[in-house]
């Protein structure tokens, strides 16, 4: 396993997160005065910091050893291993390489919107699935769900999540062009950049009306998403904020 050591804590380093999981990073573990991502090969990175190599099996049994259940709005998110004895609805985990895990702000939001929007029998997409989580979160609430990924890693992984919490999901190698809607919901937990881009295609995924949560966005980057929505056809419903994350909420009209 090849480490990135950047310098700082979870906090500092938050703003290259998303950037990091994007260019490959499988996780991020924070160490006295700096955070460690674990990436399967080493690449050329656009930020500050040094390379370490580690055994492969290190990492994942300390990561496992640490991680605790989260709880996001009505879910618990739990490793198979963890006891839970609260009335939440348990989303179990196995953790592996994808991302979406419940840890990061950005998916715990998706999840408490996606609790407060969907009702039983809506077609819901999650585009950029990872481990699955937002699908399963979604399906549990009685939606049939799709999620996709362009990273075919992901896929067996989401695959066997959902089997894990036994509820039918569909999980497929492919981006928003991939799809075959409408839709009555979407959620996305990608970048903000990346959502500015998508903005006219997000309107063709719905038939006269939806609802899209895009989450992943740092503040900063938020106008640049909120002007592309809007001159795409979408008025803001609600807007989550975590830190320095942020979550919106939109209507297709
Ligand atoms: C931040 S993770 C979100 C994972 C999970 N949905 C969650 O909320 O925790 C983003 C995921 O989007 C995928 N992704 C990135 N760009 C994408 C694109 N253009 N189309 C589909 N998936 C994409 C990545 O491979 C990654 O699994």
């Amino acid at each position: 396993m090849h480490v990135f050591r950047l310098r700082g804590d979870f906090e500092t380093v938050d703003i290259y997160s998303a950037a990091l999981f994007d260019l490959g990073a499988r996780g991020l573990e924070e160490k006295p005065g700096e955070v460690w991502a674990y990436f399967p090969e080493r690449r050329e990175l656009p930020f500050p910091g040094e390379w370490l190599e580690l055994p492969d099996t290190d990492w994942l049994e300390a990561y496992k050893r640490d991680l605790k259940p989260v709880v996001a709005g009505p879910f618990v998110v739990l490793a198979p291993w963890h006891g839970w004895s609260g009335e939440e609805k348990r989303i179990l985990l196995e953790p592996g390489m994808a991302f979406g895990t419940g840890h990061h702000e950005t998916t715990r939001m998706a999840l408490e919107a996606l609790a407060e929007r969907v009702e039983p029998d809506m077609r819901v997409l999650d585009l950029g699935t990872g481990s699955g989580i937002l699908a399963i979160g979604a399906a549990m609430l009685g939606a049939q769900a799709v999620g996709v990924d362009i990273d075919p890693a992901v896929i067996p992984q989401a695959s066997e999540n959902a089997k894990l919490n036994q509820v039918k999901v569909s999980f497929d190698l492919g981006s928003l062009d991939d799809v075959e809607g409408p839709f009555d919901l979407v959620v996305a937990n990608l970048y903000a950049e990346l959502h500015a881009y998508f903005a006219p295609k997000y309107r063709g995924l719905f038939g006269i009306c939806g609802t899209l949560i895009l989450s992943g966005i740092l503040l900063e980057r938020e106008a640049l998403v909120r002007e592309a929505l809007e001159a795409s056809a979408f008025a803001l419903l609600a807007r989550r904020q975590e830190g320095e994350w942020v979550c919106l909420i939109y209507a297709a009209r």
